[in-house]
């Protein structure tokens, strides 16, 4: 199948070649007015963008046959995830391209800051000269708090250890191993905030982050403290910054990032200030990272479209699970319960549990996201991958349960759907998968059953007494129903049993009522399955 890829943003021109060497076609449009954007946006699987193009709900909703959104870079603040997750669409970055890039940015703001450079470079340029003004400090032998231990964080690390600097850090989802390798110490925000000589962020903007240097933290800071920040715009209140500098808590700040971009009129006054510093977003703007950025992204998205790898994926947290070969069959065999007990589950039924036993329990999570893409299929007009099926589901009120045993009983692996309803006719049915592309139902309802999960079913229950197969096979072939297989199942001796039998043809609601109207027969529902490969 071939793929269109649109590149919106300033992308390295290498994404053109990377897509162009796996076979895939590539246009280049960076001004795309906005409804003209929407119009274009329809003829593509896939956009790159960096950070200029904003997708938003509403462009995702124009894309109707987009499957993936690259950035060539890190930051995804400008794409709009859980909308592209409902829509089914992947969404990847490209994890570590511009670490190193942005990593020697902040070490320079560092510096840059510690020594007046920008500054006194202004000065020297306008024909001045003045040495007092501009006496700096020293580095070496200065404490550097680090927010956010992540590979940026790690690389300037590195970098400032190495200039003499003792190395702090905060970030509580960072291991001791990872700080004691690096020589950093780990400790709380506010002991870090009044330790540091200098305090430099690499976190992501989240609630958390946001605002985490305020005024309202002003008395914690170490008096005469630099700030940096090359992450996200807004992790320092940027309304007071000057003021922090201003009341002499904070020496001066520098910044590469900004809540808006380029910043607005109020902040571009703020960042006039004569200690404040700021660069226009360069942090991954060299030659090598634009190179390694646009070449990854290129790359992953080929691989992701042909469904390889899924590497930088940042939502449908099990997608990349799809290319395991041992996950592959028990996919297919989820997927088709899903669509067994739709059928057999009662109107409105909202109230689903998965139940995983044996090796393929560890997969529960994609298993559970494949189950469901069965249930809803049948049931959302809209297309449901992988990646969206969880959203349907709580979109539509679907209730999901579900338990795992790393043994199976009878089977090496069984899938169980229950369908949770009181008043449904049938309550439960289990799957198993025999070699690597025979699925098979084993179970209904606690009666052992075995047939294959393709096709056209006929199932009912019926009263345990002789001549119910007759009559029913009689009732099928006086409307030339050819059937293939059938597996009858019963608990007990002259109790209930189940039948399922698998007929050759697609059978309609009036070839179906002959057969309901026999004596004896309860239950009755039609099954239909798409044969073979879907
Ligand atoms: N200026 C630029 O051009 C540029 C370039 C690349 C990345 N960035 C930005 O730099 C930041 C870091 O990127 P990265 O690649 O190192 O990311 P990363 O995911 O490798 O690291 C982020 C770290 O932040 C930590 N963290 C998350 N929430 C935290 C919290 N509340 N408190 C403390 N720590 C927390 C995480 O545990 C993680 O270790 C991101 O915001 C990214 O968008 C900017
Ligand atoms: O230059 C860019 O594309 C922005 C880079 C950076 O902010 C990122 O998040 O990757």
């Amino acid at each position: 199948m071939s793929f269109n890829i649109l590149i919106l943003d300033n992308v390295h021109p290498l994404v053109e070649d990377a897509f162009k060497e796996r076979g895939i076609n590539v246009t280049r449009n960076h001004d795309l007015s906005g409804e003209e954007l929407h119009n274009e946006i329809k003829k593509y699987e896939g956009i790159v963008v960096r950070s200029s193009t904003t997708v938003s709900a509403d462009l995702l909703k124009s894309a109707e046959n987009l499957k993936i959104v690259g950035r060539a870079g890190v930051g995804v603040d400008n794409i709009d995830i859980p909308a592209a997750t409902a829509s089914g669409v992947l969404v990847m970055n490209t994890p570590d391209g511009n670490t190193i890039s942005t990593a020697e940015h902040t070490c320079g703001m560092i510096l840059a800051i510690a020594r007046n450079i920008p500054q006194s470079v202004n000065k020297v340029k306008a024909g001045g000269w003045d040495r007092k003004k501009y006496m700096g400090t020293e580095v070496h032998s200065k404490t550097l708090g680090i927010i956010g231990l992540g590979k940026i964080g790690a690389e300037v690390a590195q970098r400032m250890h190495e200039f003499g600097m003792t190395i702090k850090a905060y970030d509580p989802f960072a291991s001791v191993e990872k700080a004691d390798r690096l020589n950093v110490e780990l400790m709380e925000l506010d002991e870090l905030l009044g330790e540091a000589d200098f305090l430099t962020v690499h976190t992501p903007l989240t609630e958390k982050t946001k605002g985490l240097v305020s005024m309202e933290k002003a008395d914690k800071l170490k008096k005469g403290m630099f700030l940096v920040n090359c992450a996200r715009g807004g992790i320092y209140k940027e309304e007071d910054l000057g003021k922090l500098i201003d009341e002499g808590y904070v020496a001066g700040i520098a910044l590469d990032v900004y809540s808006q971009e380029p910043p607005s009129e109020e902040l571009c006054e703020i960042l006039k200030h004569p200690n404040i510093i700021s660069t226009p977003h360069l942090g991954a703007s060299t030659e090598e990272a634009q190179e390694k950025v646009a070449v990854q992204i290129a790359h992953q998205m080929a691989d992701a479209l042909e469904e390889k790898s899924f590497k930088g994926s940042l939502n449908g947290k099990s997608i990349s699970l799809i290319t395991n070969k041992e996950v592959q069959p028990y996919l297919k065999l989820a997927e088709k319960l899903g669509k067994v007990a739709i059928q057999l589950a009662p109107e409105h039924a909202n109230n689903f549990s998965f139940e995983y036993s044996g090796a393929c329990a560890q997969y529960s999570d994609v298993l559970t996201d494949s189950i469901l893409k069965g249930i809803l299929t049948e049931h959302v007009s809209e297309a449901v991958n992988l990646i969206n099926a969880r959203h349907y589901a709580e979109d539509r009120g679907i209730k999901i349960r579900e338990t795992k045993a790393a043994e199976a009983k009878t089977f090496n692996d069984l899938i169980t759907v229950n369908l949770d309803g009181d008043a449904a006719e049938y309550q439960e049915i289990s799957g198993s998968v025999f070699g690597d592309d025979d699925f098979r139902i084993v179970k209904i309802d606690g009666y052992g059953i075995e047939l294959r999960l393709e096709g056209d079913i006929v199932m009912y229950q019926n009263e345990d007494k002789p001549g119910m197969l007759a009559s029913v096979s009689s009732a099928m072939a006086k409307q030339d129903i050819n059937i293939g297989s059938l597996s009858l199942g019963r608990t007990n001796k002259g109790s209930n049993a189940i039948t399922a039998v698998s007929v050759d043809k697609k059978l309609s609601k009036e070839e179906l009522e002959p057969i309901y109207a026999l004596d004896g027969i309860k239950a009755l529902k039609y099954i239909s399955l798409p044969n073979g490969e879907e």
